[in-house]
């Protein structure tokens, strides 16, 4: 059966039956091999990502799906572990399924963490980029069709889809916490072959930073949505040339999982501000 508009609209008002009945102003999506926690928050509930969304829900490697709500300083956070990628077959409607939802839940900041290959050689593995912009060379968009007659505007700007508010202050917060940090750009690819050498010089030329198989498609409809967008990339290897041994996905899990810290504390921290806020 197609996904519609109104299938996640029915869906977003059987949870808010479902969630405490708390303000949500935050949303934040793991990415591949990261396990995120709110150390400082009180977990409320979790859901089966097959209860949360109304479409099938198949083999997400190196996550467990689940939707986890936190409750900080009398708000709600929800906490999506796991996302859909096109290379598992799925539509770019259902890979934008989750900012759609948040929005539709009430949620107005989406913070998004991903792993990524690093396609510059002084950028380390373990180091965390705060996206600044990103090339969608996935050959889909999530407004084709009806998705995009779903809501004003039909042509959303996309200068400013990572908030430049909130890359400062994600700047700011890494560096004071010591970490290895800069700004880059996303590039953007299909999957869930890893490049060959001559993409990543290419993806490099074109201005890209950092390579990866999710994101363009969620940032897309989180800004169709109105939402304000934080894409933290947490690099977990040199892309295919840079890097002096083969890729693998499990070598991407390790780092991820080696690295989350980084990304707990920061997200932490930034959640405190902006529930303050
Ligand atoms: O972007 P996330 O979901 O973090 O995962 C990244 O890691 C996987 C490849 O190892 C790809 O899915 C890539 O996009
Ligand atoms: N496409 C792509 N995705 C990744 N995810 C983590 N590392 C990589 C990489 O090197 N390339």
């Amino acid at each position: 059966m197609e996904f519609t508009p109104r299938a996640l609209e029915e869906r977003a008002r059987v949870l808010k039956e479902q969630l405490p009945s708390l303000p949500v102003s935050l949303a934040v999506v793991a990415g591949s091999g990261i396990e995120l926690v709110l150390p400082e928050a009180r977990k409320l509930l979790e859901l089966a990502y097959h209860q949360v969304f109304p479409f099938p829900v198949h083999g997400l490697i190196g996550h467990t799906p689940t939707l986890s709500f936190w409750e900080v300083q009398g708000r709600g956070v929800l906490m999506f572990h796991g996302r859909f990628h096109l290379y598992q077959g799925y539509s770019a409607a259902e890979v934008a399924a989750i900012p759609r939802l948040a929005g539709l839940l009430g949620v107005s900041t989406y913070i998004l963490t991903n792993a990524a290959g690093a396609l510059v050689p002084t950028l380390e593995p373990g180091s965390l980029v705060v996206l600044a912009d990103h090339l969608n060379l996935q050959g889909a968009n999530p407004l084709v069709g009806e998705w995009g007659r779903w809501r004003e505007p039909v042509f959303p700007d996309m200068t400013h889809a990572y908030d430049p508010d909130l890359r400062k202050l994600a700047l700011e917060l890494a560096r004071q916490a010591g970490f290895a940090v800069q700004e880059g750009v996303y590039a953007g690819v299909l999957g869930p072959s890893y490049e060959t050498p001559a993409e990543v010089r290419m993806l490099a030329q074109l201005g890209g930073t950092v390579v990866g198989m999710s994101t363009v498609q969620e940032v897309i409809a989180a800004r169709h949505m109105g939402l304000r967008v934080l894409g933290l990339s947490l690099v977990t290897n040199y892309a295919a040339g840079i890097a002096t041994r083969p890729l693998s996905h499990e070598e991407v899990l390790e780092a991820g999982a080696k690295a989350q810290g980084k990304l707990v504390k920061l997200l932490s921290e930034l959640t405190t501000k902006l529930v303050a806020a």
